[in-house]
């Protein structure tokens, strides 16, 4: 239980001053709910007494109305402090999280994928937010409560203060039982709850294909198969702590019983006045409440703790930029040597070696799945090498801070992502404070100005998630028109033929040629034209380099890249004359 608090605890981090303020609030809520008891016992003695009077209608009165304002106005912000933590704490952690996520290799969403990331930071955080701060402040107020309200008990009548303590201690003992009893189920709930999310978005993600291939059925058996599973687990979860509940209703009641047969049999024997006798009865039902709600709480501490723990496992992901440096290195010139790299245990680079001259264009052609994009994104770090070292300006690219890294860099992907936010915005994304005239130059320049124009609100036009809304080649364009503004000095190029149209092609190569003037380009090469005009040329086969040089070179060695050329240059003919 106290590890679990403690946990609770240091995920708070910059919110424990507010669960403290919250723990006080809390307390004084109490110290005002007590005055009813006082209230209570002024009457009794009233009652029971020769001294009737006015006076002391007028202090109950006073208590009672001191009791309601003090309780509901230091409940209520009690309340808004827990709410103020637990928000404040998790969105913190989101924060956090995404920053994390900036830092690690791209090999860490093979191992855990996107959907289970999204459960962490989702619906995981979410339990967090609504129950941590909660069970936290809940079981600190609740037990100094009841510390408090069990010294008064023993002020008032000591045989009922130990019958109080000691059903409290059983009451405690009972409920630390069952809090280690739901640390298997809720586990189970914590991992059958990411599954589902994980299903969902699987679901929603895919639903292009499961229509087009008309897999409703089979996807709907799993989603189904999830919720069913999720909610096996939860009414297990229940039901294994049921029999727990039950017993700890059973201490109390039990207690509260002998409490009452204690005040009687008190007052029978003439220890106890009969004003004394009636509160002893009253308070064997208020002097468990503070227990009882500390107990409810902690049951869900299992809860909370291991979404906690979940999350911390998530935050230990593997970062690749501990201690890089800001760098700005003389020189963009780009080295492989002797670079090695796996994608787990699949091989795909071998001992990659080559110069990349600044200024120059590199082409990288090979058959598909030879590791050309595996080559560019090592060059960006998404991934780092297994041996070698890959360096810029005659720096490891180790020794950069990632941030610095991505600036000597612009990568125009096959596979665009656009953001769901206005045309102009995701331009921006290459130069956060670019002035509207420098995003519509850099869309002229990308041969995307007159698309964009032509939409509905222009530049404003909000694009659909992911650039739903956009045809490839319209995304394209505005990922070069990206790339232009950001103006970093290494372009690393993943052409994609099949989103260029004919009539805009020319218009595209254009586009590339003002992206590319004056910088160190890697371009993955599909066309003909483009390869031609390199200065080098690498050809890739099974992750390693089996030839380079220029067009002509490699013509003459009559090996691979002629092989692939003819090839290409039969496809384009039966293109054009089919
Ligand atoms: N994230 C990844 N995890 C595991 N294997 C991967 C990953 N990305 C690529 N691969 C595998 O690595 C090999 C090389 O892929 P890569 O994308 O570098 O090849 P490529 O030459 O660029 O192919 P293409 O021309 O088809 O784009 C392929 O066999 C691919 O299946």
């Amino acid at each position: 239980m106290i590890s679990g608090l403690k946990k609770i605890w240091n995920f708070a981090d910059l919110e424990k001053s507010n669960l403290n303020v919250s723990v006080v609030f809390e307390f004084i809520y109490a110290i005002f709910n007590m005055l009813q008891i006082v209230a209570i016992y002024i009457v009794l003695n009233s009652i029971f007494s020769d001294n009737k009077n006015m006076k002391v209608s007028l202090i109950v009165l006073i208590l009672l109305t001191l009791s309601i304002i003090g309780r509901s106005y230091f409940n209520s912000l009690a309340q808004l402090k827990q709410v103020h933590a637990g928000y404040f704490m998790v969105a913190n952690k989101r924060v956090e999280i995404g920053k994390l996520l900036k830092t690690v290799p791209m090999g860490y969403f093979n191992r855990n994928n996107t959907a289970y990331i999204t459960g962490i930071t989702t619906s995981v955080l979410d339990d967090i937010e609504n129950t941590a701060p909660f069970i936290l402040v809940g079981v600190l107020s609740g037990l100094i409560n009841s510390i408090v309200f069990t010294l008064m008990i023993f002020v008032f009548e000591f045989k009922l203060g130990c019958i109080v303590f000691i059903g409290t201690l059983l009451y405690l003992c009972a409920v630390s039982y069952m809090e280690k009893k739901s640390k298997a189920s809720s586990a189970a709930r914590q991992k059958s709850q990411s599954e589902l999310v994980q299903r969902t978005l699987e679901y929603i993600q895919g639903l292009f294909v499961i229509k087009a291939f008309n897999l409703e059925g089979i996807r709907d058996k799993e989603i189904i198969s999830s919720i069913t599973k999720n909610e096996k687990v939860n009414l297990d979860m229940e039901e294994s702590l049921t029999p727990y509940i039950i017993i700890q209703d059973i201490i109390i009641a039990f207690f509260s019983v002998i409490m009452i047969a204690t005040s009687l049999q008190l007052f029978f024997k003439g220890s106890m006045n009969i004003s004394d006798g009636i509160m002893g009865i009253i308070m064997s039902f208020l002097a468990f409440n503070h227990i009882k709600s500390t107990g409810s709480v902690l049951a869900t501490l299992r809860l909370a703790t291991s979404s906690i723990e979940e999350v911390e496992k998530t935050m230990s992901m593997p970062k690749i930029d501990i201690d890089g440096k800001n760098i700005d290195p003389e020189k963009c010139d780009i080295e492989f040597n002797e670079v090695s790299f796996s994608y787990e245990d699949k091989k795909i680079l071998k001992n990659i070696s080559c110069k990349i001259k600044e200024n120059t264009m590199t082409a990288i052609v090979g058959l598909s799945g030879s590791g050309k994009t595996t080559m560019c994104n090592l060059i960006s770090r998404f991934w780092d090498v297994d041996k070698g070292s890959i360096k810029i300006g005659g720096i490891d690219i180790r020794k950069y801070k990632l941030e610095s890294l991505m600036e000597l860099i612009s990568t125009v992907f096959q596979d665009v992502y656009l953001f769901e936010d206005t045309i102009e915005n995701n331009i921006k994304f290459g130069k956060q404070n670019a002035s509207h005239e420098e995003v519509v130059e850099a869309a002229k320049k990308a041969r995307c100005h007159e698309f964009i124009e032509a939409l509905p609100e222009g530049y404003n036009t909000i694009i659909g998630e992911g650039g739903a809304s956009l045809s490839g080649g319209e995304k394209q364009r505005i990922s070069i028109a990206r790339a232009m503004l950001k103006d970093a000095d290494i372009i690393i190029f993943d052409e994609a033929t099949a989103n260029i149209d004919p009539e805009n092609e020319d218009k595209l190569k254009e586009a590339i040629e003002s992206l590319t003037k004056n910088k160190t380009v890697i371009m993955i090469a599909h066309r003909l034209k483009t390869i031609r005009n390199a200065d080098q040329i690498l050809v890739l086969k099974d992750g390693e380099i089996v030839e380079r040089g220029n067009h002509e070179e490699l013509i003459k060695n009559n090996g691979l890249y002629s092989d692939l050329i003819n090839a290409k240059a039969k496809a384009e003919s039966w293109k054009l004359n089919n």
